[in-house]
């Protein structure tokens, strides 16, 4: 079903399901191996799927200066790809993206991020300077490959995320939540937002995420892959790369 949000947007109410670490690890891997897709291809799709969500939920107007905390893995190149987006999108966005795995797919993403304008944040400031430069954070340091706990080289990216009194955007799984169990710690990072990539997680269950906004992006699973793992998905809205999941 589906319900109207105080915008008039319309927002779904269905009963979703939501996928173990092994499962989204399993689907993840179908879709490259089985289904022929490459990483830079679906990397794109979830990109433009964050940038887009992000930019319906903090219009430029209101919220011009974004930072993008990019992680070492495929959901770090996510955030690259959504930084190259907000910067096309007509928002000022910088990245911080403090450990750069040596592979052509992000060294890539980084120079396109660089030739379009995106700024690199090398050092970051204290967490509650941060919002004198920014109006919102997107969460790109850990995706569903994150086992808990978050080791020290990334506890300077998470206390920005934890202490900046900034909204933050969760991109597939809030960073330093466990993958099925949710928040799990004392002073966990509160997402204002969440996007879900492909199929929500179970740390994504409204129990787990309590208010916050939640999408569903990445509108490329085949039909094959809904029905192995028996996944309940909303109806996109006519060509939306994105469907709000609750309002
Ligand atoms: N299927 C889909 O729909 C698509 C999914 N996509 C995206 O891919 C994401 C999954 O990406 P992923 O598998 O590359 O892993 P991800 O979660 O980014 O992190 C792994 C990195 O984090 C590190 N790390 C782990 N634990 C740590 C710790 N405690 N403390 C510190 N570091 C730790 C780990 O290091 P390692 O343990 O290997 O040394 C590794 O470097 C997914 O969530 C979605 O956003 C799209 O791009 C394409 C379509
Ligand atoms: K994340």
């Amino acid at each position: 079903g589906t319900m109207m949000t105080s915008g008039g947007k319309k927002c779904s109410s269905m009963r979703l399901r939501y996928l173990t670490q092994k499962e989204a690890i399993a689907l993840d891997e179908d879709l490259f191996n089985e289904y022929k897709f490459s990483v830079d291809q679906l990397m794109e799709l979830a990109g433009l799927s964050v940038a887009t969500a992000v930019a319906r939920t903090y219009p430029a107007a209101t919220h011009p200066s974004a930072l993008i905390i990019c992680g070492p893995g495929n959901n770090g190149g996510d955030g690259l790809v959504a930084a190259r987006h907000l910067k096309l999108f007509g928002y000022n966005v910088s990245i911080y993206y403090p450990k750069r795995t040596p592979k052509p797919l992000y060294e890539n993403l980084l120079a396109q991020c660089l030739a379009f304008g995106v700024d690199i944040v090398e050092k970051l400031p204290p967490p509650k300077e941060l919002c004198n430069e920014y109006q919102f954070l997107v969460d790109a340091l850990f995706g569903f490959s994150f086992k808990p706990p978050v080791r020290d080289e990334m506890k300077p990216a998470m206390d920005a995320l934890i202490d900046a009194g900034l909204p933050v955007c969760s991109v597939d799984v809030p960073s330093g939540w466990n993958v099925e169990k949710g928040p799990g710690v004392i002073r966990p990072l509160r997402p204002d937002m969440l996007i879900s990539l492909s199929a929500p997680k179970m740390c994504a269950a409204p129990e787990f995420i309590l208010g916050a906004k939640h999408f569903l992006g990445g509108r490329f699973l085949p039909p094959g892959i809904i029905q192995k793992y028996f996944l309940r998905l909303p109806d996109y809205p006519c060509q939306d790369q994105i469907v709000q999941l609750s309002c």
